[in-house]
Order: C-alpha cells, then sequence, then structure tokens
C-alpha cells in the first residue's frame, strides 16, 4: 500500500504518525515541504486522486483545512476522524480515501490509534456502493 502523507507543522502528533507509518509495510510519499495547508491538502488528493499513492493522510492544527482542500480534488473523499470509529466507519460507509486528523487536539496515542483504524478497515461495505456512486456523481 502507498500512502501519501502531509502537514503544515510538526509535533509530538505527526512525529507518531510518521513513525506509525514507518512501522507499517506501507510506501509513504511525504508531500510535505515548504507549503501552506492548502497547497499540503491539494497535494495529498492529486496524490491519491491520480493513483500515485492509494490512500492519504493529512494533518493540520484543525484538520479542516487540509480536509477541505483535498475534497477540492475530484476523486477524493476525505474525512476529518478524532477517534478509531469515525475513521473505520468513514472507510466502511463513505469509501474515505484520505483521513483527516488535527495535530493539536489529538494526543500522538489516539492519533495513531485513528491510523490503523483507517488503514486497517477494507472499504466500503457493498451495502454503501450506490451511495458512494452518489458522492462520484458530485463531482461530475
Ligand atoms: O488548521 C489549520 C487550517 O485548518 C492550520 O494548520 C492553521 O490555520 C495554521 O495555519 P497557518 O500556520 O498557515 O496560520
Amino acid at each position: 500500500m502507498r500512502v501519501a502523507y502531509g502537514a503544515d507543522d510538526a509535533n509530538e502528533t505527526t512525529r507518531a504518525v510518521q513513525q506509525a507509518l514507518a512501522d507499517r509495510a506501507v510506501e509513504v510519499v511525504d508531500v510535505t515541504g515548504d507549503q501552506q495547508w492548502p497547497d499540503i491538502g491539494a497535494a495529498v488528493g492529486q496524490a491519491v486522486a491520480g493513483g500515485t499513492a492509494d490512500l492519504g493522510v493529512v494533518l493540520c492544527w484543525t484538520g479542516t483545512g487540509t480536509a477541505i482542500a483535498a475534497n477540492k480534488v475530484t476523486g477524493v473523499r476525505a474525512a476529518l476522524a478524532w477517534d478509531p470509529w469515525i475513521a473505520s466507519g468513514a472507510r466502511k460507509w463513505n469509501d474515505a480515501n484520505v483521513l483527516a486528523m488535527s495535530l493539536k487536539r489529538l494526543a500522538p496515542d489516539v492519533a495513531v490509534e485513528v491510523l490503523a483504524a483507517f488503514l486497517d478497515t477494507p472499504g466500503p461495505d457493498p451495502d454503501e456502493a450506490a451511495n458512494i456512486a452518489r458522492l462520484g456523481a458530485l463531482d461530475d
């Protein structure tokens, strides 16, 4: 699996998420550079939509800005999650392909649990196929 990663700041939470990604058998596509949150969200979204990555992970202070930017990219379904149930539900029921988290409000261990729930939940539930198709139609 290839995971695109981007954050607009660095702290214990982003370092824990990066370490958790490094500990997994995933290829990490790190888009983080000297960029602002809209560019980071868009870059992760473009990596996922363009097929450079299978899933994406974005963090900013709130998580909302990078989520909104990623969702501007056609084909991206970015979900802001703050606990594992939200993250796995976003995969199962929304076929979310980008996880957004707040680097200010999630403790490092919680962020790692949310990340694990997102990456380890296969998506989507077949019962949701029609709803996922409805989401796709909104891109048109
Ligand atoms: O949470 C965010 C966006 O939703 C940003 O991380 C926060 O606004 C800080 O950004 P900047 O350093 O550019 O002011």
